[in-house]
């Protein structure tokens, strides 16, 4: 991604936040291929929709930010062309399955059990057939942008229109997902009853 001067954070944010319809069902994401798309079942709704700024989530061209949210993983499967998927970084903790056609991550997975994720997939809601997916929250991973070729001058932009969408900025996750994460390492060393 290339700083070209214009502010095109995401399709989904560009032109203000839809909200999302009370009790979506789930559907099926698809891939960007035009043909044999790479299609993923997930039933129910999406939680903790957000823009990440991160340089490893999937982002549609020219946009800065990815918007991913999770799923339980026995929520999602896949439905065709699971022979198109591959992980694009076997070592990273989210496992992100990408078509090997079009490069779209169409989920992410966590294997490490001991993670304090572990049972939820990523997806990035914009894959859905079907309109209606829970709006974006927040924003996480704000300053990552830089790492993607964003000039430090242009932050305060950046966050400041984050803050006219309603999505308020953070540089790493938002307060309850970080405390959530130190919540479960502290039981797992003892110093949080469990
Ligand atoms: N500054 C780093 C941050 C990467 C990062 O930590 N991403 C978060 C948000 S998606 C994460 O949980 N990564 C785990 C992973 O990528 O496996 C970058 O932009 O590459
Ligand atoms: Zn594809
Ligand atoms: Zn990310």
């Amino acid at each position: 991604m290339s700083d070209t001067g214009e502010l095109h954070l995401h399709p989904l944010l560009d032109h203000g936040i839809k909200a999302g319809a009370p009790g979506f069902a789930g559907g099926t994401l698809a891939c960007r291929c035009e043909r044999d798309q790479v299609t993923v079942r997930v039933e129910g709704d999406v939680a903790h929709n957000h823009a990440c700024g991160c340089t490893k989530c999937w982002k549609p061209e020219g946009a800065i930010f990815s918007v991913v949210a999770v799923v339980p993983r026995n929520k999602l499967k896949v439905l065709a062309h699971a022979e198109k998927l591959e992980v694009v970084d076997p070592a990273a903790t989210i496992q992100r399955h990408a078509c090997r056609g079009c490069g779209v991550h169409m989920f992410g997975r966590i294997e490490n059990q001991a993670h304090p994720f572990y049972g939820l997939d990523f997806i990035h809601p914009e894959l859905f057939r079907e309109h209606g997916a829970a709006a974006p929250e927040f924003a996480a991973f704000v300053s990552s942008v830089i790492e993607s070729g964003v000039r430090p001058d242009r932050m305060p932009a950046i966050r400041g229109r984050l803050k006219q969408l309603g999505l308020e900025p953070y540089d790493c996750l938002s307060p309850p997902l970080m405390d959530a994460i130190s919540a479960h390492v502290a039981k797992r060393a003892g110093v949080l009853a469990a």
